[in-house]
């Protein structure tokens, strides 16, 4: 019943600014799916239970402005980078705290911070 219900809990959610949103329940994913996902996202190195990739910039402050920018894709997905930060280089670590691995949202996450990069 229970799962029943959660495999149709397509929620719909008022989301931080107001709009609907339609929100996913988050999936493990499987060995095979993860080596699928991993190709669409170049530069993420699958660690464990992770993916990770460091981002180097210019200097500091443009490592912090890239941080700020990567919160509204982190909490449009209510999802959230392990952050790592040393001068001018930003290390992100993704995984689904929820679910003790790796989900679609991490691969969502990973793809949106991506587009985040000119
Ligand atoms: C209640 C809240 O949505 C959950 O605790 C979210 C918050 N952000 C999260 N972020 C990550 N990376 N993994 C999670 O399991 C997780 N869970």
């Amino acid at each position: 019943m229970l799962n029943q219900f959660l495999a149709i809990a397509i929620a719909f959610m008022i989301g931080l600014t107001g709009e609907l949103v339609l929100s996913l329940p988050a999936t493990r994913l499987s060995d095979r799916e993860i080596s699928q996902q991993l190709q669409t996202i170049p530069g993420w190195q699958l660690r464990d239970q992770r993916i990770e990739k460091t981002f180097k910039f210019n200097n500091f402050i443009e490592a912090i402005a890239f941080v700020n920018r990567l919160v509204t894709p982190a909490e449009s997905l209510g999802h959230h980078p392990d952050i790592t930060i040393n001068y001018n280089r930003v290390t992100l670590s993704l995984t689904t705290h929820d679910l003790g691995g790796l989900s679609n949202l991490d691969f969502d996450l990973a793809q949106q911070i991506d587009r985040l990069i000119p």
